[in-house]
């Protein structure tokens, strides 16, 4: 079992007069799924890139197990890069044997391992076809087949799931929860916000080369503004508007929707609500993962 924690420490990169990543820092722990998030050109790709010693770093450093990771190292964590890297011309049982030999697997556990993986992805069928000739979906199982093929002991993969039908969204999602289960850090990128909500115990926002935001979800959720629906049929439109530190942000009928400053108290709204008449319905609301994430995004746009 993988016990290790893969720690990015202070990784600064640039391309030419690009700034891509600024001392990005953030780890990921045994046993853990962690979804890295962040728009189009933040650098998610660069700092996987970098983590698997594809691309150098200008500065900075990235260890497993709190060592410098070494091409040893790094033959043993599965990649999945975002570019894809299977021959298009090799049939896909061929081409799993020859990655996990290339991983340092014998030829008899490469091909144990190969048939085992195919069979839990479901390509049984398709062992013997060239990579080229399965749909994007079917070719998106062969690669993750291949990041796992020689029991890594980390996964970093670039949006895993950009392109999957639900059915194999599910089966990706299935087998990330079983190796993290296993102990294994396990890292992806990826802008189905809802997806990542669901599935990982930790999440990193990065926004313009840095990491702007990292925790649990329900940690970040909670850190976020509270919103109150009330429900008050008999009040007027405006009963919300000048109660300290709230600010109404929807009003659909008779329910309203406010958030609540520093100085705002939820039972203050509840009791202005009451003078009012009946209140039906009275629910707090954390903000969800897309909703924050859509703050930092525009927190970058007025910066
Ligand atoms: N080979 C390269 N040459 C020059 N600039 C590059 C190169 N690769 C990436 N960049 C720039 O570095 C920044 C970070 O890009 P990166 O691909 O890491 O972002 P990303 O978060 O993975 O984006 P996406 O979600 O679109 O995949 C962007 O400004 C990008 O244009």
């Amino acid at each position: 079992m993988a016990e290790g924690v893969l720690e990015i420490d202070r990784i600064s990169k640039r391309y030419g007069t690009v700034r891509a990543l600024h001392e990005m820092t953030f780890d990921v722990r045994a046993g853990e799924l962690f979804g890295f998030v962040g728009s189009n050109g933040a650098g998610k790709t660069t700092t996987m890139r970098i983590a698997l010693g594809v691309l150098a770093a200008d500065s900075g450093e990235v260890r497993f197990d709190g060592k410098p990771v070494d091409l040893a190292t790094r033959r043993r964590i599965g990649y999945m890069p975002e570019e894809r890297g299977l021959y298009p011309k090799m049939k896909v049982r061929e081409q799993l044997v020859y990655l996990a030999q290339l991983h340092g697997m014998s030829a008899a556990d490469a091909r144990r391992a190969t048939d085992a993986w195919v069979d839990r992805l479901g390509l049984t069928g398709r062992r013997d076809d060239e990579v080229q000739k399965l749909s994007l979906g079917n070719q998106q199982r062969v690669q993750l087949a291949a990041a796992l093929v020689h029991d890594p002991v980390a996964l970093v993969l670039d949006e895993p799931f950009s392109g999957l039908d639900p059915v194999a969204v599910d089966v990706m999602s299935e087998v990330l929860r079983e190796q993290s289960a296993r102990g294994v850090p396990v890292m992806f990128s990826s802008h189905q916000l809802d997806l990542v909500e669901r599935l990982c115990d930790r999440v990193g926002i990065v926004r313009s080369g840095q990491l702007v935001a990292n925790g649990g979800v329900a940690e970040l959720r909670e850190s976020g503004p509270l919103r109150l629906v009330v429900d008050a049929p008999d009040a007027g439109e405006d009963w919300a508007a000048g109660l300290t530190g709230v600010r109404v942000v929807a009003v659909d009928g008779s329910r309203t929707t406010v958030e609540l400053g520093e100085d705002g108290d939820d039972q203050q709204v509840l009791a202005a609500a009451l003078k009012t008449g009946p209140v039906r319905e009275f629910t707090r609301l954390r903000p969800t993962l897309t909703e924050l994430y859509r703050n930092v995004v525009s927190e970058q746009g007025a910066s």
